[in-house]
């Protein structure tokens, strides 16, 4: 059984302005000249070698910088870039302040000499990701994927000739061929027993980092099959139900669309048989270790068995936090059923 357990309640809220921003960014994707005139007064996400500009917080965390395209214009001349450079920036969006957003590698200039004039730094995306404010990091991953997708698509896969971009930079076109930009999508589910949850790590993860189930969807799938055969390849499971929670776009490797779920097994079928060629290990939590595993921030000290969870801007957290959640309202609702008048 497949059931959608979100509300789009926090768009609704800003109607108006939501809907009108849409409008102007699909505007801007349409009409060349509305989207070089946006990007004169509009922001611009810089990357180089597709590191994003970030600086650092006095609270230890890090934020994007966003400048006018006129400063970058500036800086650029001032360095000696050659000005056709801003022509390479790729739409990303719209403030709230309704200024068009754009993202540009700068990664033919030298990167200390921009860092210095730009008062930033640009750091590995992989490094810099779970210390971005979680409002922003989207904005980043998403600029960091297109300007990828810009870079590995310069050729049509057919004739082998070039591929030629519009202004806003949201799609390629070769003869009558019009490429978008790719997602692979991705199903992550969280696997409950009704009192414990499945967690599995890959050799990969950091130090006892545990993460719900993952896999990309096949050809011709339906989310329910993914997940049903993601379970079964994995960890040799049958599921007995799937809830859809919510998704987002995760940039590592590249560009996925995470679809997360919540799947039931029955309490009687819960042996495990893992694949170790996908799977280091794979374990059932308790609430308890799962609400500990929540409050920690940092990799456990090493030689401690401590378990880690994914950090809030990963969608296996969110799981992980709404599972853990609903466990203890069902833990409340037993208890004030076992309470007398
Ligand atoms: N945001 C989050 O909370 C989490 C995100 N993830 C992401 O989910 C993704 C998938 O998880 P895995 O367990 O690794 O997937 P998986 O279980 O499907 O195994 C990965 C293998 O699938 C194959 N594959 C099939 N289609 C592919 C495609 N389109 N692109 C790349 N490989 C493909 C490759 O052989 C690859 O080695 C990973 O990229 C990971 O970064 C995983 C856990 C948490
Ligand atoms: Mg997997």
């Amino acid at each position: 059984m497949l059931r959608a357990v979100r509300t789009l309640a926090p768009l609704t809220r800003c109607c108006s302005s939501f809907v009108s921003r849409m409008r102007f960014v699909e505007r801007l994707k349409r009409d060349d000249g509305a989207c070089a005139a946006a990007l004169q007064s509009g922001q611009m996400f810089l990357f180089h070698r597709l590191a994003p500009l970030l600086q650092r917080t006095e609270r230890g965390t890090l934020r994007p910088v966003a400048r006018r395209t006129s400063d970058v214009q500036s800086i650029l001349q001032r360095l000696g870039s050659d000005p056709a450079l801003l022509e390479k920036s790729v739409l990303i969006g719209c403030s709230q302040q309704n200024q068009a957003q754009f993202c540009l590698d700068v990664g033919e200039v030298d990167q200390e000499v921009l860092e210095e004039a730009c008062e930033g730094n640009f750091i590995d995306l992989k490094k810099s990701f779970f210390l971005l404010p979680a409002a922003e990091a989207p904005l980043v991953a998403k600029g960091q994927a297109l300007l990828r997708w810009h870079q590995t698509s310069g050729f049509c896969s057919t004739t082998g000739r070039p591929t030629f971009r519009n202004r806003a930079g949201s799609q390629r076109v070769s003869g009558d061929i019009i490429y978008y930009p790719k997602m692979s999508p991705v199903v992550i589910a969280l696997v409950s027993d009704g009192k414990r949850c499945l967690l599995g790590r890959q050799v990969s993860f950091p130090r006892g980092m545990y993460s719900a189930l993952a896999g990309f969807c096949d050809m011709g799938e339906s989310l329910e099959e993914t997940v049903s055969r993601e379970l079964a390849e994995e960890v040799g499971l049958e599921l007995l139900s799937i809830s859809y929670s919510s998704s987002q776009h995760w940039p590592f490797p590249h560009s996925s669309f995470m679809i997360g779920c919540h799947a039931t097994v029955s309490p009687a079928h819960t042996q495990l048989s893992v694949d170790q060629s996908e799977l280091e290990d794979a374990r059932w939590f308790s609430l308890e270790e799962v609400v500990t595993a929540l409050q920690v921030k940092a990799p456990p000290p090493r030689g401690t068995a401590g378990l880690w969870l994914p950090p809030k801007h990963a969608i296996a957290n969110r799981l992980i936090s709404e599972w853990a959640e609903q466990q203890r309202r069902s833990l409340d609702r037993e208890t004030e059923l076992q309470i007398p008048d």
